[in-house]
């Protein structure tokens, strides 16, 4: 299994590097003129490698590399676009224009089309690096979406989950045209495609739906430092949407290490920063709450700067002030956001004096002690009451700690979770491992802990901004009391 794998491995790597993928931080013209092939794609700057920790398969920097340096060229005869597959199919170019299709239904529809192709597929080694399954949102069942605990997250996912539906039904009688084999047809290949395209897309300025990048889209995540996101004043919404959606490109370039460039025809990566040999070299695809990055990459950061809690708020609180609903939330660090502490600072002012300090919450000063200390206490009180509802972190840390051994039968799983919350029977009997004949692990339940483990990082995460939160605001009460 290994050996066939790096034998596509190889296969793919020898299709890009004919296809002009280049990691040299040189554009070689003798290259260009096709006079001369480098031997392998890879080598100069980047190699794949293994991060267990920190995306699995990734690329790492074979020599120092410099920030702002150009790391990967991929150019774009390479990119796999809706363009390029219908292009490439006469029978997808003839049914497509019979249908009211959005361009990532068109792109998910060329997806499944070409990889029915099996082997025949001229992209077919690249599409054998494509991931066999997803974690995203809309990826969860029942089960996993309740495992997250929080409304807001369970909403999210029971809409991700439901427009994905909705964009499958409505394609369905194209792919019928097209006469998808069952399998190409399900659900479940509809929503391989569309997780395919939410994780692995790159912004291109022709195509809302973006664009595959072979070689490149081998990068893992960093969430953008610290200087990316205050640069520019830009706003959780902005820079909130997906790399591939509608940001602007100022936006996008603000924003990442790679871009097309219509001058050298490629798509480019720099170095966000400088790099040692060695190291693990990573892209920012946006920024992104780690709810985000579930919904849309079926991962969660341990540390993201990035990160949000959102809770109940005061319902007069929005009449207040002027600030956006999702600029209201606690930071990563159990801190409230400016626009949260501005807006409550002006909740917890008398009515007939809001007006005259709404300067100074606006400012980002507080108002008077006794508003501070009102503003803390509710937010404190807030946070306990919405804890209390869930289970407690180290509940959290327990079945974490039993779902991180490495199970080898359905036995030693079913000894494991058994008796150790209701929530663990639960999982035991949704994936059918309560019954006596079970002895294989099946695959289906295997992928089932794998996301119910990330809805329980996620909701753990979530818990902890708020135990800072209340941390934070015992300390402010005490400081100025
Ligand atoms: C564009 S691909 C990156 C390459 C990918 N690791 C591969 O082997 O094809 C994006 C996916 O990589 C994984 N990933 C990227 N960055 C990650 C990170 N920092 N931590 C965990 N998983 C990450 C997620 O599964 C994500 O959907």
């Amino acid at each position: 299994m290994e050996e066939e794998a790096a034998v596509k491995l190889e296969n793919f790597m020898q299709w890009a590097t004919a296809l002009g993928v280049s990691d040299s931080p040189f554009i070689n013209l003798h290259e260009e003129d096709g006079l001369h092939q480098a031997s392998s794609c890879l080598g100069q700057s980047l190699s794949i490698s293994y991060f267990p920790n920190a995306g699995g398969r990734g690329l790492c920097a074979v020599r120092d590399l410099q920030k702002g340096q150009l790391i990967l060229r991929v150019p774009k005869s390479a990119l796999m676009t809706s363009q390029t597959l219908i292009l490439n199919d006469h029978r997808l170019s003839i049914s497509l224009p019979k249908f009211s299709l959005s361009s990532t239904q068109i792109l998910t529809v060329a997806l499944l089309n070409e990889v029915a192709k099996g082997k025949r597929s001229w992209w077919y080694p690249y599409l054998t690096q494509f991931p066999s399954n997803y974690d995203i949102l809309s990826s969860f069942d029942q089960f996993e979406i309740q495992a997250l605990q929080l409304d807001d997250a369970i909403w999210a996912a029971e809409k991700a989950l439901e427009k994905a539906k909705m964009e499958w039904k409505s394609a369905t009688a194209i792919m019928k045209e097209l006469m998808f084999k069952p399998h190409y047809m399900s659900f479940k290949a509809w929503i391989w495609a569309s997780a395919s395209i939410s994780s692995r897309t790159m912004h291109i300025p022709w195509d809302a739906a973006g664009c595959f990048c072979p070689v490149g889209d081998l990068f893992n995540y960093a969430a953008p430092g610290e200087d990316q996101v205050l640069s520019g004043d830009l706003t959780a919404a902005d820079t909130g949407e997906r790399l591939n959606g509608e940001q602007s490109d100022t936006e996008s370039l603000r924003l990442t290490d790679g871009v097309f460039e219509e001058e050298s025809d490629a798509y480019c990566f720099y170095a966000r920063r400088s790099y040692r040999k060695g190291d693990q070299v990573l892209l920012s695809y946006g920024t992104y709450t780690n709810l985000e990055l579930l919904e849309h990459y079926g991962f969660i950061l341990d540390e993201n700067p990035n990160d949000k809690a959102y809770i109940p708020l005061p319902s007069d609180l929005h009449s207040l002030c002027s600030w956006p609903g999702d600029s209201l939330y606690i930071q990563q660090n159990g801190k409230p956001s400016f626009a949260l502490l501005s807006a409550m600072r002006l909740w917890a002012t008398p009515a007939h004096l809001q007006k005259s300090v709404r300067h100074l919450a606006y400012s980002g000063s507080p108002v008077s002690t006794v508003s501070e200390i009102m503003v803390m206490e509710w937010l404190a009180e807030k946070c306990r009451l919405v804890l209390k509802n869930l289970t407690c972190i180290e509940e959290d840390k327990l079945l974490l700690s039993v779902m991180d051994n490495e199970f080898e039968s359905a036995m030693e799983l079913k000894r494991a979770l058994l008796g150790l919350t209701g929530e663990s029977y639960a999982f035991l009997k949704n994936n059918g491992l309560m019954k006596d004949e079970i002895v294989d692990l099946p695959r289906k339940a295997m992928r089932s802990l794998d996301k119910w483990k990330l809805a329980v990082r996620w909701r753990m995460k979530y818990k902890m901004m708020l135990c800072d939160c209340i941390s934070y605001c015992t300390r402010v009460i005490h400081d100025l009391s």
